[in-house]
């Protein structure tokens, strides 16, 4: 990943931001799923609402029948990202790479249209990640070339539709624990009660939500969205009796780190309350990984959970249609039904 993708990432994450993503998820709960008459499958609809909000935020593309022909193919994409590389027709590797083709073809025509823009000031630097990079050079006065900043987009985009699953997997923990969904929506009132009427969420409040931060982290700890990820030995390691060689690749696991016995206690109970406090011993908590290739996308994540839940708790009571319904590590974790709910507005 380029060094541009990184700084950018952060830079994401400002006050317009958050007032951004809370405009889209107030209104897009309030309309869209009141639109569902109450039932709803919960992965499709948030899947495609991160994929809507993150053209907002890194492209400004708003036009619906764009946003659903680039879902389509990141859709393809994103099934065969961790596949075996055999390439011929039928595979899932090989659609994901003519899916991928197909989405920088996209990209660079939003880009070049993008470029025009600028230059003729219909389209301002602080604009979005997209007029960002376009305007962004390093110390040495370099540019990124319009393929860098179409691949560092897909990157961006294949990392953001992650959010998708510690939100329906929320809904899913807060539908099973209703003491837990009381705590949380007690935690949001207090929020929403001390701003005036249609004021909307600040970073400030985001900060201020840690219950909430609390049971996004345990339903991450026993499913942590992303399962693990591949690294390569830099040097010979001795673990645990045996030796890896230098140049080996491993894949170090979220999961069985979330679910081992020796790093928490009670590892199959649900119990938010192990966040409290100093919470658990450092690399014991890993769904964004750690050190220099950990997750850039974190502060972003954060923000867009919690001004989701903030949205769907203050509007929403919801029955789960399938109790207990069994999650599936597909790439990622969803539940096998993709989650359908019954929505109970409700006037707090
Ligand atoms: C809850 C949501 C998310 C989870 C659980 C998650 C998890 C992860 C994990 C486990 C990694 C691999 C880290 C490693 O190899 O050590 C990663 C990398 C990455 N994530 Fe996320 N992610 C989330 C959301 C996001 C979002 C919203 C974005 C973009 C806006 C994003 C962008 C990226 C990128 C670009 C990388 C590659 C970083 C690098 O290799 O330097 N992620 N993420």
């Amino acid at each position: 990943m380029s060094r541009a993708t990184r700084e950018n990432g952060i830079i994401l994450v400002n006050h317009k931001v958050i007032t951004h993503v809370n405009t889209f998820i107030a209104y897009d709960i309030n309309h869209k799923f009141n639109f569902c008459k109450g039932e709803v499958k919960v992965f499709q609809t948030v899947k495609f609402y991160a994929f809507e909000l993150a053209c907002r935020l890194f492209l400004s593309l708003e036009e619906p029948n764009h946003i659903e022909k680039l879902a389509s193919l990141f859709n393809i994409f994103l099934q065969g990202i961790i596949e075996l590389p055999i390439e011929c027709p039928g595979t899932r590797f090989y659609s994901a790479k003519r899916a991928a083709e197909a989405i920088i073809t996209e990209l660079m025509k939003i880009i070049n249209t993008r470029r025009v823009e600028l230059h003729e000031g219909k389209a301002s630097s602080s604009q979005d990640l997209l007029s960002h990079l376009l305007t962004y050079s390093d110390e040495t006065g370099m540019y990124l070339t319009e393929k860098e900043i179409a691949n560092n987009i897909l990157l961006l985009f294949a990392g953001h539709d992650t959010s998708t699953i510690p939100i329906t997997l929320l809904i899913k923990s807060l539908g099973e624990h209703p003491d837990v969904y009381d705590k949380v929506l007690k935690e949001q009132l207090e929020i929403s009660n001390a701003k005036g009427e249609g004021e909307l969420l600040k970073w400030e409040d985001i900060q201020k939500m840690k219950y909430s931060w609390n049971v996004v982290s345990e339903v991450m700890r026993v499913n942590p969205p992303i399962i693990g990820a591949f690294r390569e030995a830099l040097v010979d390691i001795e673990y645990a009796g045996y030796t890896i060689p230098k140049g080996w690749k491993l894949y170090w696991s979220a999961i069985s780190t979330h679910r081992d016995n020796a790093n928490f206690e009670d590892v199959t109970q649900f119990d938010p309350s192990r966040f409290e406090g100093s919470g658990p011993t450092p690399y014991t908590f890993v769904p964004f990984g750690g050190g220099p290739r950990m997750c850039l996308g974190k502060e972003i994540a954060r923000m867009e959970i919690l001004a989701f839940l903030h949205n769907i708790v203050i509007n929403f009571k919801w029955d789960l249609l399938i109790p207990d319904e069994k999650i599936k590590y597909d790439t990622t974790a969803t539940p096998v039904e993709g989650l359908p709910i019954r929505l109970l507005p409700h006037d707090v």
